[in-house]
Order: C-alpha cells, then structure tokens, then sequence
C-alpha cells in the first residue's frame, strides 16, 4: 500500500486478477482503490475514510450482459471525423474470431482514458453508461476512477477498463499518472462551452505524452447535447468537426441526461478497440500478410486508421 496526496492506493492486483492483467500497463503497478468527491466540486477530507473501491469487486469475470454483445460494427457519427467508416468489421478480424485466432484478446483488458476540462461531464458520461445513472449534482473527481464493462465482439469477450479522470487543475498530477498504456483516449468538452473545446489540444497533447500516437485510438466527444438549441448545436459542431479532423480523432456529440448516442458512443469505442487489438494479435502471431498493412494516419481525409481493403486468404 501506498499513499500519494492522501489517497491509498494498492500496488498489487488480487492474485485471481494477476494472470488476466499481466499485459495491462499501469504506473509504477498501482491501483486506484476508491473513489473521492466532494459535493461542491472540492475534495472532502471526510470522505479520504470512505469504503474503498477494490480492484477485486470489478465485476470482470461476471458473464456478459445481453446487452453488450456486439455482432455487427457499430457506425460513426459523422463520416467527415470517423476512424474509420467502413460498414463491417475488418474481413480479417471477423475471419480470426470464427477461426479462434484472436490471441490474448478475450483475456486482455483494454485501457481507455477519459480526460477533458472540469465539469464538462466526463464522469456523467461513464455512469450513463455503465449504471444507467444520471446525477446532477456536481461531485468533482479526485485524481481518477475506473470503471471495467465488458463486452462480446463477435463472439468473443472483451473488456474495457474506463479510466474516469478528474479535469480540476490541482488534481491533474495524478490524473496524468495514469494515462500510460492507453489503447484509446475520449477527450470531452461541453457542447456549450467552446473554451473547453479550444483546452481539447491541451488535454491530447498531456496524454499523447504517456502513449504512443501511433497506434492509440482517438475520440473527440462534445457533452451535454441536451443543453443546446439545434441551431447552437450546428454551429458547435462544425468547429468541432474541424478540431476532430486536426487531432484524427472520431467526432461524437452525446447527453448524458437524455442518454442520446451513449451507448452508441461506447460500442463504436469497444468495437473499434476490440478491432485494432485483433489486428495487433494477428500481426504479432504473424498471420499478417506481406504488403497488407495498417495505416495509420492515412492520407485518406475520410480515414485516420485504416487497413488494406484487399480480400484476405483466409476468407472467400
Ligand atoms: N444537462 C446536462 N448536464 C450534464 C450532462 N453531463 C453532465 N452534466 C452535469 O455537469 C456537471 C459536471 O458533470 P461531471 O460528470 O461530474 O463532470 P466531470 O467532467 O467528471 O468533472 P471533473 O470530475 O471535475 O473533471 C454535473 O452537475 C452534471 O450533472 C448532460 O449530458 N446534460
Ligand atoms: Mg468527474
């Protein structure tokens, strides 16, 4: 155990979990073991004794919710800021998952970060979609939180850790602490707040520097939809259309109070993920073929990430 800025946090996984987390990169091997906030936006020094949050209670080896089975690839928002907007799995991906071949996926933990300003809706947005809560009240989080979801993606199970960090400046130390190892990045800001779209390049700029930009998955999501008239939105939507294209991220727009794109938001996140990760087994294991590559970056002004549209061997 450990104490850094008063919170406690546990530097070793439970030995059940140590087999299934022992390619999940975390710093220094250590673990976030409760969540602290305050009521008014400030930590509550009462609550540094609140019950913690083990590492054990993630609910990771529970079967997988009816309703988080992916069996077709979830589609973008927008085609002008997509990942990739092809309208089915990558053929290899869906070959390998028939075949089994899929590797450590399955048995791998995928780190997504969520960072953005203060108060733009970060935590709104995973409660929403991991407990179907909404709460109004603004409860500021301290350092970081985690949620684990897990999925199946054509047939095979996926998990998703959601790593929930706190925008308030003061806590940013250790928020950042724990960007490294990220498969994905969402960067929020608020729909109605066009200074916490300007901070977005901020904010991927501090975690890019923890990851490697080629290969992690970006996505730039505008909060608080419901907030807007539609003519507001259209106009916030364009600059952020135009944001999302610099950063090559996917554009999404969300409300966590209606629950409008959010659980599409994070099938296309777990989708696109779950993806990436077979293809990285794939090209591991060898299976790759010569001259069947992914690009990144792709000059393609539709497509930031995107894999050879040759048919595989493997597949008629
Ligand atoms: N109307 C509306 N309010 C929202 C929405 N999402 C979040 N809020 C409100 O915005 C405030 C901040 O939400 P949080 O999710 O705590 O913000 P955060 O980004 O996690 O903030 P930090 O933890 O300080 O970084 C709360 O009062 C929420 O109720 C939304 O979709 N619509
Ligand atoms: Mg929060």
């Amino acid at each position: 155990m450990s104490h850094v800025l008063g919170l406690e946090l546990r530097r070793e996984a439970p030995p059940l979990l140590g087999p299934l987390l022992s390619s999940f990169p975390l710093p220094a091997g250590s673990w976030p073991s409760q969540i602290l906030r305050s009521n008014h936006g400030s930590p509550s020094p009462c609550l540094l004794g609140a019950p913690r949050k083990a590492v054990g209670e993630m609910n990771i080896l529970a079967p997988v919710r009816r309703d988080r089975v992916l069996a077709e690839l979830p589609q973008c928002l927008r085609k002008e800021a997509a990942l990739h907007v092809h309208r089915d799995f990558n053929p290899r991906v869906t070959c390998a998952c028939q075949e089994h071949r899929t590797g450590t996926v399955g048995f791998k933990i995928s780190k997504v970060i969520v960072v953005g300003d203060l108060s733009v809706g970060k935590t709104c947005l995973i409660n929403r979609f991991c407990k179907d809560t909404f709460d109004k009240n603004y409860k500021a989080t301290i350092g970081v939180d985690f949620e684990m979801e897990r999925f199946e993606v054509l047939g095979v199970p996926f998990s998703l850790q959601l790593w929930d960090t706190a925008g308030q400046e003061r806590f940013k130390c250790i928020a950042s602490t724990y960007y490294r190892g990220a498969q994905a990045i969402i960067i929020v800001f608020n729909l109605n707040d066009v200074a916490s779209l300007e901070h977005t390049k901020q904010w991927l700029a501090d975690a890019l520097k923890e990851n490697d930009p080629s290969s992690v998955l970006l996505f730039l999501v505008g909060s608080k939809k419901d907030l807007s008239t539609p003519a507001q939105y259209m106009l916030m939507e364009k600059d952020a259309l135009k944001v999302a294209q610099e950063m090559k991220a996917e554009y999404w727009a969300v409300s966590s109070l209606t629950g409008e794109n959010v659980r599409e938001f994070f099938f296309r996140v777990a989708a696109l993920t779950f993806e990436a990760n077979v293809l990285a087994e794939l090209e591991k294991s060898g299976a790759r073929r010569i001259g069947d590559v992914v690009r990144i970056n792709s000059d393609d002004s539709n497509l930031y990430l995107t894999a050879n549209k040759k048919k595989p061997t493997c597949c008629p």
